[in-house]
């Protein structure tokens, strides 16, 4: 069939005088073209703004194929019609897709592969090369480095909460994966050394056995936070923000729905508090949360505390064979294997908005892409200060940024070590806080370090670690340097936290280094696309738990956030779970999933209420 030669319907024809036929195997002959096969679209999915966006679709598709300009798809509607989905004059009816989502990190990708199988026609713009985020990678001299942490919550075989596994397993992946026996090892302060065991008794006894104590204590924290996983792992996990399901698992769990409805508002420092006395106990708990929320017990929502507490036994931590980064490749092919795409290189600049609602995407290279929904992974600050104009800030937006602030970026070591410089049966992760525990929180105080190549030696050349190290940094302090002193700044920040590790856990490191890189938060800013290179959002005061983390719809109609400044914030699975719930109710609004529109209004208002309480 020559698909350029295809007729033209009136342009008043409305759904009901189309046909839609899937196209098969067609092959296209212009080698630009991709030909979509859309069986298992439903008519619904068409309405007369859409028929008549492939209409002019059409014309607009046989102009640029005369101009040599690529085609992006091609759809069989009785009569063959050929629309393009991009468009450098910006004509609002080209509109194509059900949802763009801006950045593919593991937040974005996840909103993108669930909606994908859900019969959403996604396209995911990245500005970067890779997908990922912070969860990519990258490979120098035969290492493969985890861009960000290494620590892999929610990848296990067990429960509900697996939601990495579950993401994967949507789009028909499955990964192998390495079980890492000890979540963390901590070194702190008055040569307190504890491994966090994946199995959940030994540590308790390991914990008991220096806080004898405080037996009790430490059993009825974990206890609780036991309670709340267990409850969390009950639930089918969707979007809170959609009532049919929201009811839905009340009525069926309605014990465990009260219980995280108690807990939501809550932190694990009061929890804490409620149970143990013992000063340093209590530093062990902040130590805890500090990891998860980077910052201390008072001011981490329990739920999290407690989803990361047990998950870590009950599930236990696990590395994906050949680093993180496969996690998002895995997704990214998932994604196109449904029939969704993904683009790199392009830089979302703002976000178009017609007549209050969300309808499009302009890249810096000037193209505009249009959807019915725009989804962003961006932060919030980059979202509503960057994508939409500052100005026109919307009062829930100006509500989160009352209550949380930007945590600090961080300044990151890519190392690769001789082997043997590393005791035999070293930890793959530590956390270090040599002396005094008021450092805990302050930039540079406390050090993060993973060592995937214990759980995978694959990522080094034989005879070779990987160490990556990072700690809290604020982008102030590397800006308005000139090239030169930013770059000594760099080595000198550097070598004084390698020494620091070379004297607290493995003497001789500095003079086993064959390779280094550091990234500052200026790295982090150009590279993750986050304002001041942020490691994402935290409470400015003491925050009632989650009660003011919003969640993925916004004030503008049409338009979506995803990611860690969404509900339930910070972590690779706290995203995973931010993109589950932003398909959901993106999937509910596009027509995808049940919905009732007269429930969503008294829910969404009860919830913007609920927030405005915290
Ligand atoms: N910072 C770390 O060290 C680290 C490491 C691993 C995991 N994590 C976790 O990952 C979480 C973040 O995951 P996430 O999914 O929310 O986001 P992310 O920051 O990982 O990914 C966002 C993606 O969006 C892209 N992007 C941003 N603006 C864009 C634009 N204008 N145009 C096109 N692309 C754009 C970025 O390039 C990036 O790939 C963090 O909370 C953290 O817990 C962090
Ligand atoms: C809707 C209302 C008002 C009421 C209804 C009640 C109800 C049904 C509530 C339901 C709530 C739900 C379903 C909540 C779900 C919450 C989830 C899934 C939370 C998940 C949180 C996960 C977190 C916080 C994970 C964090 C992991 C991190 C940050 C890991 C970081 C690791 C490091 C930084 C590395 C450390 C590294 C070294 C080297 C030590």
């Amino acid at each position: 069939m020559d698909i350029m030669s295809s007729g033209l319907s009136s342009p008043q024809s409305t759904i009901s005088d189309w046909k839609i036929r899937p196209l098969g195997n067609q092959k296209s002959r212009n080698p630009w073209q991709k030909v979509y096969c859309f069986d298992q679209w439903k008519p619904r999915n068409f309405g007369d703004h859409q028929i008549h966006g492939l209409e002019f679709g059409v014309k607009r598709a046989k102009r640029r194929q005369r101009n040599r300009f690529p085609l992006k798809s091609v759809v069989d509607v009785g009569k063959v019609l050929e629309t393009e989905s991009s468009s450098t004059e910006g004509d609002r009816n080209s509109s194509f897709y059900d949802a763009i989502v801006i950045g593919s990190g593991v937040g974005g990708l996840v909103a993108a592969t669930q909606l994908a199988v859900k019969g959403a026609k996604v396209l995911v713009l990245e500005k970067y090369v890779i997908p990922g985020g912070s969860s990519g990678f990258y490979q120098r001299d035969g290492f493969t480095f985890d861009v960000g942490s290494s620590v892999m919550f929610g990848f296990s075989d067990k429960g509900n909460l697996n939601l990495i596994t579950q993401a994967l397993a949507a789009v028909g992946c499955r990964m192998q994966v390495i079980p890492d026996p000890t979540t963390v090892h901590f070194h702190l302060p008055n040569d307190f050394s504890i491994q966090v065991h994946r199995e959940y008794n030994k540590f308790i006894s390991e914990l008991v056995s220096k806080f004898p104590h405080e037996r009790e204590g430490i059993l009825k924290f974990y206890g609780v936070c036991w309670k709340i996983f267990n409850a969390l792992n009950s639930l089918e996990l969707k979007s809170l923000e959609e009532p049919i399901y929201l009811f839905g698992q009340f009525f069926k769990k309605p014990l465990e729905c009260l219980t995280l409805a108690y807990y939501l508002p809550q932190n694990a420092g009061n929890i804490a508090r409620n149970y143990i006395k013992d000063p340093e106990l209590l530093s062990f708990i902040d130590a805890e949360c500090f990891i998860v929320s980077t910052v201390n017990a008072m001011q981490t929502p329990i739920i999290n505390a407690s989803m990361v507490m047990c998950d870590r036994h009950f599930g236990g931590i696990n590395y994906p064979v050949g680093g993180i980064g496969e996690i998002a490749k895995s997704l990214a092919k998932g994604l196109v294997d449904q029939g969704s795409e993904i683009l790199y290189k392009a830089n979302a600049t703002s976000i178009i908005i017609e007549d209050g609602k969300a309808v499009g995407v302009k890249l810096s290279d000037g193209r505009q892409f249009y959807a019915k929904t725009i989804i962003s992974n961006a932060t919030r600050w980059d979202t509503f200060g960057k994508l939409l104009k500052k100005e026109d800030l919307p009062e829930e937006e100006k509500r989160f940024q009352k209550a949380y602030v930007k945590a600090p970026s961080f300044l990151s070591i890519h190392l690769g070590v001789k082997a043997d410089v590393l005791p035999p049966d070293t930890d793959c992760h530590h956390f270090v806080l040599e002396d005094d525990w008021e450092n805990l929180e302050k930039p540079y105080g406390s050090i993060f370090l993973s060592i995937p190549t214990v759980l995978d030696k694959s990522l080094a050349p034989e005879g070779n670690h990987i160490l990556h190290i990072f700690t809290t940094s604020p982008i102030e302090n590397w800006e308005g340097l000139s090239r030169k002193d930013y770059e000594a700044k760099k080595e000198l920040v550097a070598e004084k936290l390698i020494s620091r590790l070379d004297k607290k856990l493995f003497p001789g490191l500095k003079s086993s280094i064959v390779f280094k890189e550091v990234g500052t938060p200026k790295t982090h800013r150009r590279y993750l696309a986050r304002d001041s290179g942020t490691y994402g959002p935290m409470p400015r005061r003491t925050p009632k738990g989650l009660l003011a983390m919003p969640f993925n719809t916004t004030a503008i109609s049409g338009l979506y956030c995803v990611g860690d400044s969404c509900f339930p914030g910070q972590g690779v699975i706290a995203v995973a779970f931010s993109g589950v719930m932003c398909a959901h109710r993106v999937a509910a609004d596009i027509g995808l999933e049940k919905k009732n529109p007269v429930l969503d209004t008294a829910l969404l208002g009860v919830l913007g209420w609920l927030r405005t309480l915290a």
